[in-house]
């Protein structure tokens, strides 16, 4: 058991990198998914049953711990790790995407920023100090720099001053994260859709020094084509011998091109919320499970899922369940998406480290084009 943050690359294939991150909570594979607990839980799935799919670490939220029940009642509580039963790596993201996103009435300054909160309509205040507190208190093992997220459509103009904000804040994130051994700041590249305001964002962070990088900007709407593009040429960017972590990506074809590109960690609430919904990611492609023709159907929902909602139920009972709105159906079909993801991401691991990706790759889009 290590005491230590460290990120170790075991293999490459192409741009696809093979590498394990050692934290003084356990192991982390890359490449990772990291599964969304917002509100310190998976929605619809025990921590173990979490455990059980392959994730080595999932994601919380500043923004919505900050708003209830607040990161002070988490750390009187012994931390976040202890609220949720998760003794496994958490990373927080640092606030700044759910303020643009969720709340209201902000007012943006080169302090920060402040907001109504979207649950009660309280006030509060984000700066890059708030957020490594909050993020401190949690007890997070990879904590994100606070970064200014700009409402879109954004022209240039507005994209190079928000990056710009964004860096002098990740500079202040870095000077208030502090000594803590075994714990890690990741820096958020900006820089929208432009390669030279990636760039010049890549550089002020190298500058300041991070355990890791991530991209931020991205899954935002822009579309696949839009993304892989920014991707043919952001992780270049960035350190190499550091995490690289696509923020907020994505559907299983959005990561295995991701990947490809050179990144090693992506979160993503898809899977979860999709599996409440009754969409379900199969090797074949996606499947709505409340669809009609699923009502008699008793086979699996994928043969070659180890998960039990394919151990255990056929199609129809799944379709059953999500018609008439059982607690179970959402459990059952979050989990085996999560399974999917995470079965997905071990593919990728093996078939890196076996030098075989681009054949792997070919075959992961055939199983889809088959249908
Ligand atoms: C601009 C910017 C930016 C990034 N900054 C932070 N702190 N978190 C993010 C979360 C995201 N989720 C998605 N898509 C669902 N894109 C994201 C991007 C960011």
């Amino acid at each position: 058991m290590t005491t230590r943050f460290a990120f170790e690359k075991l293999g490459q294939d192409g741009k696809a990198r093979l590498g394990r991150i050692s934290t003084p909570r356990g192991e982390i594979r890359t490449p990772a998914f990291m599964p969304v607990g917002t509100a310190a839980t998976v929605k619809a799935m025990m921590p173990e049953s979490v455990a059980a799919t392959g994730a080595d670490i999932l994601l919380g939220n500043t923004y919505h711990l900050m708003l209830r029940p607040s990161a002070e009642r988490i750390d009187r509580l012994g931390g976040l790790h202890r609220f949720m039963n998760w003794e496994r790596p958490i990373l927080t993201d640092s606030g700044g995407f759910q303020v643009m996103s969720l709340a209201s009435l902000r007012k943006l300054t080169e302090e920060g920023v402040r907001f109504k909160s979207h649950i009660d309509g309280s006030d509060h205040m984000l700066t890059p100090e708030r957020s490594m507190e909050i993020q401190r208190l949690l007890g997070s093992d990879i904590v994100m720099c606070f970064d200014e997220c700009p409402a879109l459509p954004a022209d240039r103009g507005r994209i190079e001053e928000s990056m710009r904000l964004s860096m002098r804040w990740a500079a202040r994130s870095r000077e208030a994260f502090g000594d803590r051994p075994g714990h890690a700041l990741f820096g958020i590249q900006q820089g929208g859709l432009e390669e030279d305001l990636r760039a010049e964002s890549a550089r002020a962070l190298r500058d300041i020094g991070f355990e890791g990088y991530a991209i931020g900007g991205l899954a935002v709407g822009e579309g696949q084509e839009a993304m892989f593009a920014c991707l043919d040429h952001a992780p270049d960017q960035l350190p190499e011998d550091r995490p690289r972590y696509l923020m907020g990506v994505g559907k299983p074809d959005d990561i295995v091109g991701a990947v490809k590109r050179g990144v090693d960690m992506m979160d993503c609430v898809l899977p979860s919320r999709s599996g409440r919904t009754g969409q379900a990611f199969t090797r074949h492609g996606v499947v709505n499970i409340k669809n009609a023709r699923h009502a008699d159907d008793p086979r699996p929902l994928d043969e070659g899922c180890s998960c039990p909602a394919c151990r255990s139920y056929s199609r129809a009972y799944l379709h059953h369940v999500f018609r008439s709105q059982e607690m179970i159906s959402g459990m059952l079909l979050t989990w085996h998406n999560l399974q999917y993801y995470q079965d997905l991401m071990a593919g990728m691991r093996a078939a890196i480290a076996a030098g075989t990706f681009a054949d792997w790759e070919a075959g992961f889009h055939a199983a889809r084009a088959a249908g």
